[in-house]
């Protein structure tokens, strides 16, 4: 396959990631947090959350300083009624400059009608587990990847950069295991066909570090680290440890969810993302910028969980109430 032409959005000239780190064994300088609880966070709740809820949680994600907010997907709302308001959402937003707010589009028809509601970043989304990709998107492995073609082919010509997601990189819950070849050959695929970014989802959060270290060291052989995200759900209590050793390892673009939530809706049983408030403190800690103000967040996190009746999953956030 010949290498697409590949589109950057704006922000990436400044938070590219300092990839020498990578052989150096060292934490890398900067990370960009990629905020995903609207959408992944949001897209899994029972009951429908009214638009003016998911507008205002994106307009105060906005204020926090994240750079990237991931802010609804262009999906079938027969698969995933929760995210049928997605041109309400976007149309809603106050979209503010130097912030990126992609939306998740898995064919043509959704990035056509994500383009339309103003949308300048989607994102692809594949897997490396040919029963999850039935179950998710309704075809094979080699059919998505023609689907995504063409919305890369769409893309090119717009001018909209594209994120790549490749699901269930350390394990899934129909298949189990996956190979890290399989992991690495997906990935290599999304890359070479223009996706600026390829975030590794670990969908069921069933990955440990050993298991994180070794996929990745089979996928950095394909894509270059500083191409690479981790997007690691909880469900284990892993994902910290998990992402600490993708940092070492020199990627440093992490996804995460505020308040932890969400889950995915073909894969029963997994929990919410990491919480971007324990993911910041965590960073804060090492020293890393990250340019999120973590007092702005946890509030935002606060906001959330209120309109949705529920408690927080940030550790750092339920600590700061005792304290
Ligand atoms: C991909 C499809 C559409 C295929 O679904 P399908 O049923 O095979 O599609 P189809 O082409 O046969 O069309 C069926 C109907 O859907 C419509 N349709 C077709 N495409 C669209 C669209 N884009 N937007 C709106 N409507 C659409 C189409 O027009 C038609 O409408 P009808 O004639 O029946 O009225 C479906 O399977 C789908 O929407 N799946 C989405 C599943 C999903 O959103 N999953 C969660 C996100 S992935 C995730 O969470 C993992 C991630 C990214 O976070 C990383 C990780 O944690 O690992």
């Amino acid at each position: 396959m010949v290498a697409a032409r590949r589109l950057l959005p704006r922000w990436a000239v400044t938070l590219r990631p300092v990839s020498a780190a990578a052989a150096a064994g060292a934490f890398p300088k900067r990370v960009k947090v990629v905020e995903v609880g609207p959408r992944d966070g949001l897209q899994n709740e029972k009951n429908v959350v009214p638009t003016p809820v998911k507008i205002n949680l994106i307009n105060m994600l906005s204020e926090t300083g994240l750079p990237v907010i991931e802010a609804t997907s262009f999906v079938s709302p027969k698969w995933v009624p929760q995210m049928a308001d997605h041109t309400e959402v976007m149309r809603g937003i106050n979209k503010l400059p130097g912030i990126s707010y992609p939306v998740l589009t898995p064919n043509l028809k959704g990035f056509q009608a994500a383009v339309a509601a103003g949308a300048k970043e989607v994102a692809i989304f594949g897997a490396a587990s040919e029963l999850f990709t039935k179950k998710n998107i309704n075809c094979s492995i080699d059919e998505s990847l023609e689907r995504f073609s063409e919305v890369m082919t769409a893309a090119r010509a717009a001018s909209i950069p594209v994120r790549g997601y490749v699901s269930c990189v350390l394990g899934c819950p129909y298949e189990g295991k996956i190979s890290t070849a399989k992991v690495a050959e997906v990935s290599k695929k999304m890359y070479s066909m223009g996706c600026y970014e390829i975030s590794l989802g670990d969908t069921i959060g069933i990955g440990t570090p050993g298991s994180m270290k070794e996929m990745l060291t089979a996928v950095m052989k394909e894509v270059p680290v500083g191409a690479l995200a981790v997007h690691c759900h909880d469900t284990y209590g892993q994902a910290l440890a998990n992402i600490l050793v993708a940092l070492q390892m020199g990627v440093s673009v992490v996804d995460a969810s505020v308040a932890g939530l969400g889950g995915c809706p073909y894969a029963q049983g997994a929990s919410g993302n990491v919480a971007t408030e324990d993911l910041v403190y965590m960073l804060n800690g090492l020293g890393i910028h990250t340019g999120v103000d973590l007092q702005k967040l946890m509030d935002t996190g606060t906001f959330i969980c209120n309109a949705l009746n529920r408690r927080t999953n940030s550790k750092v956030s339920q600590a700061s109430c005792r304290l």
